[in-house]
């Protein structure tokens, strides 16, 4: 049985997470100090560590360095509340396999652990994720809330609606973190034991989508050699996530939408009826609401779908959070690679900054697990970074450029035009007189 070891100050916190875990077959040690994790270090090794990051007397990285050196195969996984994010991302660059933010739910915690011991199992560290970094298991599997406005904003969205039976449409750009965002709302509902069922509705062939949703009995065509689930059968209880929603074919919508209302299927070939019980997640990132006045889509399954929608925004507008995912990413790349790249200089930050990124999170990641393929050293350099980033960023930088000459340009003009007198230009600029001074400096005006 895994051996786990808990450095938890909360005793109450500790113990219950101690119960549950035992009660999933693991043996458990916990300590409330790194010190205590320390002499329990020192007796016997342990599988997983599970650690606060916030302990008296120091915090969950600092053991880091010693686990890693003594125990290489003890993976780490720490604890964070939600302003530790950094310093957790920061700690997976130095080893720590992953972090889970609190409040988290039992499934989460299995998951994570989970996957650390499989990790495990398959070292070398190189190979610990499936080089199909798209596959939906892994889309699951890291969330980093952001901290800017628009993630704010995005996470009271799903916590507000997570816990109803609400219907979801998530709009968004590709690449945005919508599968994430499904994902996200049901794990914080009640049917977080129950499933999440993603179904790319753009990538079912049309002749076997009925089949596909709604299951078939074998002998029903040709090609049923055996009973078969739909996705809907598969989900019940839980939550069918429908990813393009807007690719279904009009047929296919009319089949969806009676089975939403009627919350009822019978699978292809059979005349038994079964009950549903599922919430419903839909994604699109083309216009639905224009392809629902169109005629191109449904308006009644439309609407059915947007009882409630949330916009996941795209990366370029979560300007605040670019740079933490960039972190994220960072250290998910070392791990896969088994790299040791531990921050950006500061041009790659200004180019990370200034690209558009028209395939958001999923075009970051890539980005960045391609640059830290070619990085050598511990900090990464532009030259790693695949052309276009650079261009389309440098290409904004010009914009910003001009931008500001132009803007130069124009306090000469009222400086001139008022005599010097800087408080008759500010109010002509129709700026404050301290951000007038405030721009003569930047731009080392001599008047
Ligand atoms: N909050 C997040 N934290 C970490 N990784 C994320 C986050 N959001 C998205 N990602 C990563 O970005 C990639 C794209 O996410 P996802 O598949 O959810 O986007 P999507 O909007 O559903 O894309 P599409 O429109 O193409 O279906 C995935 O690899 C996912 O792991």
């Amino acid at each position: 049985m895994p051996k786990i070891l808990i450095i938890e100050d909360d005793t109450a916190f500790c113990q219950m997470l101690q119960k549950f875990l035992t009660k999933n077959d693991f043996v458990v040690s916990i300590s409330y100090s790194i010190k205590e994790a320390e002499e329990l270090l020192a007796k016997s090794t342990f599988d997983i560590i599970l650690s606060d990051v916030r302990l008296p007397k120091g915090n969950g990285v600092t053991l880091l360095p010693q686990v890693k050196r003594d125990s290489p195969a003890t993976q780490v996984i720490l604890m964070t509340g939600y302003a530790e994010v950094k310093t957790a991302v920061n700690a997976i660059k130095k080893g720590a396999f992953d972090y889970i933010s609190k409040p988290f739910t039992p499934e989460q915690i299995l998951s994570v652990i989970k996957d650390a011991l499989n990790a495990k199992v398959m070292e070398p560290k190189a190979s610990r994720h499936s080089s199909k970094s798209n596959n939906r298991q892994e889309k699951q599997a890291g969330f980093l809330k952001g901290q800017g406005e628009k993630s704010k904003k995005l996470e009271q969205y799903v916590e507000l609606v997570a816990p109803t039976n609400m219907s979801v449409l998530l709009t968004g750009e590709s690449g945005t973190g919508k599968e994430v965002t499904a994902n996200a709302i049901h794990q914080a509902s009640k049917r977080r034991d129950q499933p999440f069922v993603a179904v790319d509705c753009g990538a079912i062939p049309k002749e076997i989508a009925t089949s596909e949703f709604f299951g078939h009995v074998k002998g029903s065509f040709t090609g049923a050699i055996d009973d078969k689930k739909g996705h809907f059968e598969t989900a019940n209880g839980g939550t069918l996530f429908l990813d393009e929603v807007g690719n279904l074919s009009y047929e296919h919508q009319v089949q969806l939408l009676r089975a939403i209302q009627e919350r009822k299927i019978k699978r292809v070939g059979s005349t038994k009826e079964i009950e549903l019980d599922i919430r419903i997640i839909a994604a699109t990132n083309e216009n639905l609401s224009d392809a629902a006045e169109e005629g191109e889509f449904r308006e009644d399954l439309y609407h059915r779908l947007n009882e409630f929608s949330i916009e996941v925004p795209s990366l370029r507008d979560r300007q605040d959070d670019i740079l933490l995912f960039a972190d994220y990413f960072l250290a998910k790349a070392n791990s896969e690679l088994d790299k040791n790249i531990l921050e950006f200089s500061d041009e790659t930050k200004r180019i990370l900054q200034d690209y558009d990124w028209p395939g958001n999170l999923r075009e970051m990641k890539n980005v960045i697990k391609r640059a830290a393929l070619f990085s050598e050293t511990e900090t990464m350099f532009p030259n790693a970074l695949a052309e276009e980033v650079i261009e389309g960023a440098n290409k904004h930088e010009k914009a910003n450029f001009s931008k500001s000459d132009y803007e130069k340009e124009l306090i000469l003009r009222a400086l001139k035009q008022t005599n010097f007198n800087k408080s008759k230009a500010a109010k002509l600029l129709q700026i404050t007189r301290k951000t007038l001074y405030n721009k003569i400096n930047q731009y080392q005006l001599n008047v």
